[in-house]
Parts: C-alpha cells; structure tokens; sequence
C-alpha cells in the first residue's frame, strides 16, 4: 500500500493552555502529514496530555487554532471534534470493566449508530442489521490485534490482562474509523514485551488502515523510536525539538531537558 505522505491532516498553531499560573501549553505549533504516526516526547508534566486535551475539546484553548483536514475546529466540543474525525485513547483506562469487549467497543460507535429507541423497538429487522454490521466491524477491528481475542467479544475486559485492555481502548477508539487517533502513554502499566508488542500492533494498525495518521504520547524515548515517522518534544509547555527520532534523540537540548544529561 502506497501512504500519502505530503499533506496536512493536523495542523496545530500557536496552541496555549494556562491553569490559573500554570502554562501548559506555551505557543504550542506542530503538524501531522496524512498517513503518518507521530511521537510527541516529553518529560512528565512538559504538556503532552494538555495538548492532546486542547485539541479534542476536553479544554478549550487559552490561545491559538487548530485546524483539521483543513476546517478549524479550535474550541469545538469533545463529540463535535470526534464527529469530524479525531478519535482517542486515555493514559487512564477508561474501560467499563464488567461489561464485554463488544460493549466497550460498541460505546464508541455511537456517532455511526442513526436509530433511536423508538426505531429499535418497531422496526427490529433494521435493529438487528445494525447490530450484525456492529458486530461484524468490532470483529474485524480486534482480528486487526489478535484472532483469538475476536473469538471472545462476549467476554467481560475485566478478565484480560493489561495489553489486550489497551488494544480494545484503541479498537472503540477506531470504530468510529476516524482520520486521525491519539494515543496517550499505551505503554503504561505494561511490561517492555507487552509495550514491544503493542507498538508491532499499532504500526501494524496504521499499515491497514489507508490515510490514518496517529500521534503517540510517550515518555520513555526508546518505545517509539521504531514506529515514528516524525516526533516533536514538549518541555515546560514549549516546543524544544521536532524532526525524525534520529534528529531529536542526538539533540543537546532534549537530552538536557529530557534524559537529564549536563
Ligand atoms: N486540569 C488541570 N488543572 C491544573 N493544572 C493542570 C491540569 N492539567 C494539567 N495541568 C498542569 O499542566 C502541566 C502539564 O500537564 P500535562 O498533564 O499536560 O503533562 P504531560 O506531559 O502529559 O505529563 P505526564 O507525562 O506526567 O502525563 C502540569 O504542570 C500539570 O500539573
């Protein structure tokens, strides 16, 4: 498959966000080519999360524009950047636990689902077609991860370990086939086999899905050196370095701000 790679799905520009004193976002620019998955780095409380949070509506911005597949849609609200394509993952799993993989995932096909109770109830032929095709694409979502995980939709998360947790979190999040997803910190909570396999799952993802552009948050530098097509670094809100993860990881400043080193 031949990845577009020239044009901008995302375009951020000049993003702030301020918590009373605190700025945690500071003039925040970046871009995402369609396509591509990008690794935003940065140590911990650098912004990461805020930005992710500025441009799905979780907060509005205090300044600047986001603009995606070329429509602003700087302080739209959470369902309304979700309707136009942006589709994303908590560093906190927010999972129902007892309910089944097919539930969870379900929760986020909500904007595709048309009928209203009063639909379901009299016209039940079109109820159960809507519900085979939703059965059929969660299926076909988690075989992307793993086949045996697709024969056990009705099984509750609550019983799988961590990694397949994650890799239902990132199936309802594409359920909604958005043009672009956001992963915050996947990795956490799981162990360097499981985080290895995970990112083969997401590369894997992005290989399958024509036009996807992903961006991942991480904050240990090695996990994504493998996937990333472009990383961009946050330190204290700022951007400090963006390029290819060759460029930022030999760069003085991010190995200041971020490994430590004098
Ligand atoms: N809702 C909030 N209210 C007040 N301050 C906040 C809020 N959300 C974030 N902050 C502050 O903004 C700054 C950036 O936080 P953010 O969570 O975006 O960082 P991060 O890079 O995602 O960190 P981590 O890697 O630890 O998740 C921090 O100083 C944080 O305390």
């Amino acid at each position: 498959m031949t990845r577009p790679t020239t044009d901008a799905v995302l375009e951020i520009d000049a993003l702030s966000k301020t918590f009373g004193g605190v700025t945690a976002l500071d003039a925040f620019t970046m871009s995402v080519r369609r396509g591509d998955i990008v690794g935003l780095l940065g140590p911990n409380g650098s912004g990461k999360t805020t930005s992710f949070n500025a441009v799905t509506g979780i907060f509005p911005p205090s300044g600047g524009t986001v603009r995606f597949d070329g429509a602003d849609i700087t302080g739209l609200s959470p369902q309304k950047v979700y309707a136009a394509g942006i589709a994303r993952t908590f560093q906190r799993s927010r999972l129902c636990l007892p309910l089944s993989i097919f539930d969870n995932i379900m929760i986020g096909n909500h904007g595709r689902l048309t009928k209203g109770l009063w639909f379901n109830l009299m016209r039940r032929r079109a109820f159960r077609r809507e519900f085979e095709q939703g059965y059929e694409d969660a299926r076909a979502l988690v075989r992307t991860f793993s086949t045996a995980l697709a024969d056990r939709l009705f099984e509750p998360v609550g019983a799988l370990p961590m990694i397949e947790r994650r890799r239902i979190e990132i199936c309802r999040a594409l359920i909604s086939r958005p043009r672009l997803l956001l992963l915050d910190e996947p990795s956490a909570g799981m162990t360097h086999d499981e985080t290895t396999q995970l990112m083969d799952d997401i590369l894997d993802v992005r290989g399958r899905i024509e036009g996807l552009s992903i961006i991942i948050i991480e904050h240990e530098m090695g996990v994504i050196e493998r996937i990333t097509d472009q990383c961009v670094v946050l330190n204290y809100g700022r951007k400090i370095c963006e390029g290819p993860y060759a460029h930022i990881a030999a760069d003085p400043e991010v190995q200041r701000a971020y490994l430590g080193a004098e």
